[in-house]
């Protein structure tokens, strides 16, 4: 049995969440791969390591002073050192990081310090080998995932290793250039270890006993869910769930690898089982709620628009050409709206504009930001007559405005669209209409 383990960093923010890692690691022989992401919040207004070495080289890239700002990241990683009563420097690591920072080797390479570091220390405290990423992560000069020779350099590694710390979030160009994944990518890190020397199961360890229903910052204790199609989290992670990177399900997907979310803080319970399929019922209805604020909306009006043939095409046309994805497109007979991201369309709003009435000459363009997205996602709504109704009577209830609503294809999911401050109002409602009254 060999099993990769991937902890947080709520997991490792300090000595006190180490302790009780060693442990987890330590009850079960078959957890021979870790990966540990940098040391997170130690309480609530506390500051991620990883935004520390952010800020830390933005004041070195301008040509500031960052040694009080070194010196505060330093004292994160003695502090646990000392807690754990390890006899580990890292004097010559900060040395080279204060360097590598004056020669402006890059944001991408100071944040990956967070994890390298912490990785260092866990591999000192568990008596593993240490396996620096940029070894064996490799990513192209643009940035991307060379997922298969990331895979042959991960087996060939380590299969000469017993047992192994693998540092999350980052890796490297053939050239030794270190790149990262988007923020939280320590999980796809995770995933891509797993892969190579085919686990048998990926434990993702964080501060929340599972996949939750939906966010615990917006409901209180919300129920866990106990097991997760990967298709259901695929949508519920993209719409906010952060629990886990949207990227972390492919590479265990493809090997059919299950991924069992846990809490460090509480190691006996069962966690989330994330599988290809399940003949598991739900527990509810839908499985989870998840969603984004910071939207906006192109309403495009134009009297016979559906004998137009080419019409859609051409409107998103004018959005590839500025470079803007889109999130949503519901259309009427005569309308055609197309929700995107509003900090991605706000500087090109009057492009985009200029470019739908040159391709398409609309009758009529209106434009709305400030709104949210919601997804309610569940492999049992296909099977219960009614859902998109419960959603709707709940959501007038709670005297939310419902701007949109749109149910995909494989009626895995159904995304509604209220306004940024309806937002938390909307996911108690239908969480209380599904999950409150168990039906
Ligand atoms: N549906 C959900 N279920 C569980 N946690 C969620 C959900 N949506 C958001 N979260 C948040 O995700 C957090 C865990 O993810 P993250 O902060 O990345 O942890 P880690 O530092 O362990 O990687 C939880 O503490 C919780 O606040
Ligand atoms: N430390 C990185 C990568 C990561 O995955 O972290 P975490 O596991 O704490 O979400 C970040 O803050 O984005």
């Amino acid at each position: 049995m060999k099993k990769v383990v991937k902890f947080g960093g709520s997991s490792l923010a300090n000595a006190e969440q180490f302790q009780k890692v060693g442990d987890i690691i330590r009850s079960d022989e078959s957890r021979r791969y870790v990966v540990p992401s940098a040391p997170g919040k130690r309480f609530d207004e506390d500051i991620k390591v990883t935004d520390m070495l952010y800020g830390c080289y933005d004041a070195a890239s301008k040509g500031e002073d960052f040694s009080d700002k070194l010196k505060a990241i330093k004292e994160r990683y003695y502090e646990i050192i000392k807690g754990l009563g390890l006899t580990l420097s890292l004097e010559d690591e900060f040395k080279k990081i204060e360097e590598d920072f004056r020669a402006q080797a890059g944001i991408q390479y100071a944040a990956s310090r967070g994890e390298f570091l912490n990785g260092k220390i866990m591999a000192a405290y568990l008596g593993y080998d240490f396996v620096d990423a940029a070894s064996v992560i490799r990513f192209d000069k643009n940035g991307n995932l060379e997922a298969e020779e990331t895979n042959k350099l991960l087996s060939k590694k380590l299969s000469k290793c017993q047992s192994a710390v693998i540092p999350g979030f980052y890796g490297a160009c053939a050239d030794g250039t270190v790149k990262t994944f988007s923020r939280g990518g320590s999980d796809v890190t995770g995933s891509l270890v797993a892969k190579a020397i085919h686990a048998d199961i990926y434990e993702n360890w964080t501060d929340v006993s599972g996949f939750l229903v939906t966010d615990p910052r917006i409901v209180h204790n919300p129920e866990p869910i106990e097991a997760i199609t990967y298709r259901e989290l695929r949508e519920l992670s993209y719409m906010g769930a952060t629990v886990l990177h949207e990227d972390a399900i492919f590479p265990v997907r493809k090997e059919g690898i299950p991924i069992n979310i846990r809490n460090t803080n509480s190691p006996e319970d069962k966690g989330t089982l994330i599988v290809e399929s399940t003949c598991k019922k739900p527990k509810f209805t839908i499985t989870g709620i998840a969603g984004k604020k910071g939207f906006c909306s192109i309403n495009i009006e134009k009297s016979m628009m559906n004998s137009e043939i080419g019409f859609g095409r051409k409107v998103l046309q004018v959005f590839e050409d500025q470079g803007i994805s889109f999130e949503h497109v519901p259309s009427g007979i005569d309308t055609m709206t197309v929700y995107v991201h509003q900090d991605e369309f706000e500087e090109k709003e009057q492009q985009v504009i200029a470019g739908i009435h040159r391709l398409v000459q609309p009758d009529f363009v209106e434009m709305e930001s400030d709104l949210a997205l919601i997804a309610v996602v569940g492999r049992g709504m296909k099977s219960q007559r009614g859902t998109a109704g419960r959603i709707f009577s709940a959501l007038a209830h709670a005297n939310v405005n419902v701007k949109m609503i749109d149910q995909g294809s494989s009626e895995l999911n159904i995304i509604i669209g209220v306004e940024n401050r309806d937002f938390e109002k909307a996911v108690r409602a239908i969480y209380d209409i599904f999950v409150l009254t168990r039906i």
